[in-house]
């Protein structure tokens, strides 16, 4: 394709995936607005795969066409100089928009200063900065006031605790990044004990990994399994429970199940199923009580069970018909990985499934893409997007550089899943393409 016709091409992947994702909201009621003070109906559906699509392309097709129109010192800078994060962390952890909340006309920055004990000029230049990227509203000079993006971080929503996990913890472990990668005792290991995180907090790695570390702090486990919840809207995980037929199933392990951030739902809505949640022993305190207080129903009609598995050391409940496992194995390096697998294989019946749901990395080579296409049925990007979808897939990239900074870990490409799950026993049937993340189901081989 001659270079003008790339760009003409982007235009109109611009245009059409704009309308699809207008044409989705009218479903739902009218269009958001860049201000508005409330949530969209659509913001809180299970079943986003059709938006997040839209969105994937629309988002990698504006990407691709700035960064090709202009001038590479622009967008390079462009690259380093953001500094949302540190103004988000300051927004984040003095609650501005809970503060916010009793203000719909806005609050002036003096008013909001005197509050939170911040000096006033230096937080209106963080607050402009964010209602520039969009969150919260300056309805005057220097009023600000909530909008349907800054309502994320409000408290009772669980992704401002996956947000304040980022700001306060994970950009610790990106700024010792260059030096994990020099340092002549660990540039080679992949430990999850001395990853970038890990090494901030202590360089030898004494602490042990990041579930070790938390095991000794309730209130960080604590934040860190309710962020769990939070990460249902963050990748549209929820999906699945549209998508894959559990209706034909009667028992579910949800294998480092957490608090339930999946469980939950799946229990309200398919009550045809019994759940088996398996975790450590520590983790699992804070699942009984949410559950007590969340879904009693469950409890009382005996269709939820917790029990303690160390998943290295202990073979799941065995003869379930679904092994479901979100966001575990990219938490653990290849050999950790294939323990935990084996350790599955050994319990599954003769008709039982194993879903691995996280993200899944494409290809860069369009050969691959089309291929992993048409045996997979994976969805592959229009061109000249770049095969993988470009910044439209940003986030599994970002994602798999949260896992190197946390466990030492990574997320993977499809072929990189063939690998392990190939050595562990099982053998690919299907894989469900949710747009942001795929659920890879396996049978015993
Ligand atoms: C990224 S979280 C995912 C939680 C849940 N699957 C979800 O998607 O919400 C990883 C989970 O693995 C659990 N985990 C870590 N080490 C484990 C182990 N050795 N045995 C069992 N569970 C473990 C953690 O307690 C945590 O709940």
């Amino acid at each position: 394709m001659a270079n003008k016709a790339k760009l003409e091409a982007l235009l109109t992947l611009i245009n059409t995936s704009a309308r699809d994702a207008i044409a989705l909201y009218e479903q739902y009621g009218d269009v958001p607005a860049i201000d508005q003070a409330e949530l969209h109906p659509l913001d809180n559906a299970v079943d986003q795969v059709a938006l997040k699509s839209a969105v994937r392309i629309l988002e990698g097709a504006c990407a691709q066409i700035c960064t090709t129109l202009a001038p590479p010192a622009h967008t390079a800078v462009n690259l380093v100089q953001v500094y949302d994060h540190a103004c988000v962390r300051v927004v984040a952890r003095e609650r501005v928009s809970d503060i916010l909340l009793k203000y719909p006309k806005g609050l002036h920055v003096n008013e909001l200063a005197k509050k939170i004990n911040i000096e006033p000029k230096k937080l209106a230049r963080i607050m402009r900065l964010l209602a520039t990227r969009g969150c919260y509203n300056e309805v005057d000079t220097d009023v600000f006031a909530n909008n349907r993006l800054s309502l994320i971080l409000l408290d009772e929503n669980p992704v401002k605790f996956m947000i304040l996990l980022h700001v306060d913890l994970i950009t610790k472990g990106g700024s010792v990044f260059y030096e994990t990668l020099k340092d002549p005792k660990i540039a080679y290991s992949y430990e999850p004990t001395v990853a970038p995180v890990m090494y901030s907090i202590d360089k030898n790695g004494t602490e042990g990994t990041i579930f070790d570390w938390m095991a000794r702090h309730d209130g960080q486990r604590e934040a860190y399994h309710t962020s769990m919840r939070g990460l249902n809207s963050i990748m549209g995980s929820l999906a699945v429970l549209a998508h894959f037929p559990f209706e034909k199933y009667s028992t579910v392990v949800d294998v480092g199940g957490g608090i339930g951030a999946f469980s939950l739902p799946l229990a309200k809505t398919h009550k045809n199923v019994k759940i088996t949640i398996h975790d450590l022993p520590e983790a699992l305190v804070q699942t009984r009580d949410l559950w007590a207080k969340e879904c009693p129903e469950a409890l009382a009609e005996d269709r939820v069970e917790f029990e303690d598995l160390n998943f290295f050391e202990q073979v799941p409940v065995k003869g379930k018909d679904i092994y479901y496992l979100r966001n575990i194995i990219h938490d653990w390096p290849d050999h950790e990985s294939t323990i935990i697998l084996s350790n599955i294989r050994k319990a599954l019946g003769p008709n039982s499934r194993v879903l691995i749901h996280d993200y899944v990395l494409r290809q860069l080579s369009r050969k691959q893409a089309a291929i992993e296409h048409s045996e997979l049925g994976v969805a592959s990007a229009p061109e000249p997007l770049l095969a993988n979808f470009g910044v439209g897939n940003m986030r599994s990239y970002q994602q798999d550089m949260t896992m190197l900074l946390v466990h030492n870990a990574k997320e993977r490409t499809l072929q990189d899943f063939l690998v392990l799950t190939t050595v562990a026993g099982l053998k690919l049937e299907k894989v469900w393409d949710l747009a942001e993340s795929c659920v890879m189901e396996y049978s015993a081989a």
